[in-house]
């Protein structure tokens, strides 16, 4: 819950990480198959890549801070994109086919909880396109982010 309000994080809606475990691994089976995202990963979505990139969500999600402590931070994921040069059709591609991922690995539904995770999802593919530029100057250090519900908790009556 956070503190103090009878709402629950986007993790614990969505059923814990082992919830976000399996979003990514759909993510990346559907990743494996697609032309415009596949050139990223030669040979295949390592199982590194796929945790690592978990515990980043899970972390962002209101989960244990696993990325900061043990994996870089913020530092290592922007690491990890500079020059890749992704075009505005990969980074739509990398946002339709996350909320696709969504349903393969039947997270919540709802409205709100979807609003949630596709606002960080077009915030953080819209960083990773400018950051992954050849002149891009990107803030060097910064938390990784914890996201909320916005403005739509869950309806509770
Ligand atoms: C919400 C948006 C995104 C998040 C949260 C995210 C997260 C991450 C993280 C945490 C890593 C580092 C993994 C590690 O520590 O080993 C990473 C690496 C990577 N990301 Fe993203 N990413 C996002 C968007 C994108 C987009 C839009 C693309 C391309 C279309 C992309 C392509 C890659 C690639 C190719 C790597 C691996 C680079 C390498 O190993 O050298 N990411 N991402």
């Amino acid at each position: 819950m956070i503190d103090g309000e009878d709402i629950p994080t986007l993790i614990e809606w969505a059923g814990g990480p082992v919830a976000i475990t399996r979003l990514i691994n759909s993510f990346y089976d559907r990743v494996e198959a697609d032309e415009l995202l596949s050139p990223f990963f030669p040979g295949g979505v390592s199982q590194t890549h796929r945790e690592h990139v978990s515990s980043w969500w899970i972390e962002v999600l209101g989960g244990p801070a696993r990325y900061t402590e043990r994996l870089g931070g913020y530092e290592a994921m922007l690491t990890h994109h500079r020059g890749l040069g992704i075009t505005g059709e990969q980074r739509l591609r990398f946002a339709t086919t996350m909320s696709q991922a969504a349903d393969d690995a039947d997270l919540p539904a709802d409205p709100e909880f979807r609003a949630a995770m596709i606002g960080y999802l077009e915030w953080g593919t819209r960083l990773a396109m400018a950051n992954s530029q050849q002149d891009a100057q990107p803030i060097a250090h910064a938390p990784v982010p914890r996201w909320g519900w916005g403005v739509a908790p869950p309806y509770q009556p």
